[in-house]
């Protein structure tokens, strides 16, 4: 079972995984971009440099292509529980490419391996402001409010789109309450 939990800059992802790092020991953990090597050293470039969207896209794509044939295909028979997965990678990069050319470049880079089961922590505007105003902005983050916004509609769209099952949580609820409703459907799945 491949379960992604998924949602825009400071929904709570990171923070949910180390909870559900405690509950589910046997698990596999991973996280897009940058858990192989080679995706530390593209954080940096994307984050950072000045590219082209086309070039950010390759680099997404090339982090998935390294995740999915070296840690997700070994352990397809455990449960595997995704910080981001696809969904991201279709959904920001929507606001700039195709769709149907993203779904197409994504089954190439991931052979056609896409979660599950997922997972959207959904932020309403104001605490997204406030979450945002407490950090420093990376490259993607300083495309703004408007467009982080858009970017939630995009994952639930694109879920939609790919038939692949989710739950919406809002985002503002307790960090006990949103493990509580994660923790309950995946024991369901295990
Ligand atoms: N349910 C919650 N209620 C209040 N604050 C929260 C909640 N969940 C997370 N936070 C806080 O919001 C901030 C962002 O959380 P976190 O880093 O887990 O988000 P993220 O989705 O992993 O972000 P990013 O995608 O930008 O890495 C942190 O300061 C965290 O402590
Ligand atoms: C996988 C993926 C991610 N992104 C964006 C989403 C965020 O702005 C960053 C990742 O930051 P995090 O703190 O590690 O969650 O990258 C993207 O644009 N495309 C993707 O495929």
């Amino acid at each position: 079972m491949y379960i992604a939990l998924e949602g825009i800059d400071t929904a709570g992802k990171s923070t949910q995984i180390e909870l559900l790092k405690k509950e589910f020991e046997n698990a596999v953990f991973i996280k897009e971009p940058g858990f192989t090597k080679f995706g530390e050293k593209i954080r940096e470039i994307i984050f950072h440099d000045e590219i082209t969207k086309k070039a950010e896209l390759f680099l997404f794509l090339a982090d998935r292509a390294e995740t999915v044939e070296k840690v997700i295909k070994p352990n397809y028979n455990k449960l595997i529980i995704s910080d981001r997965s696809v969904i991201s990678g279709i959904a920001y990069a929507m606001e700039f490419f195709d769709f149907d050319l993203l779904v197409n470049l994504n089954r190439f880079a991931t052979d056609g391996i896409f979660p599950n089961f997922v997972f959207i922590l959904t932020l309403d505007e104001e605490t997204l402001k406030s979450r945002l105003s407490q950090k420093e902005h990376d490259n993607i983050e300083k495309r703004g409010i408007k467009y982080l916004l858009n970017i939630q509609q995009n994952m639930i769209d694109t879920c939609n789109r790919l038939e692949i099952p989710y739950q919406l949580i809002p985002a503002n609820s307790t960090i006990e309450a949103i493990n509580f409703r994660i923790k309950k459907v995946i024991s369901e799945f295990v």
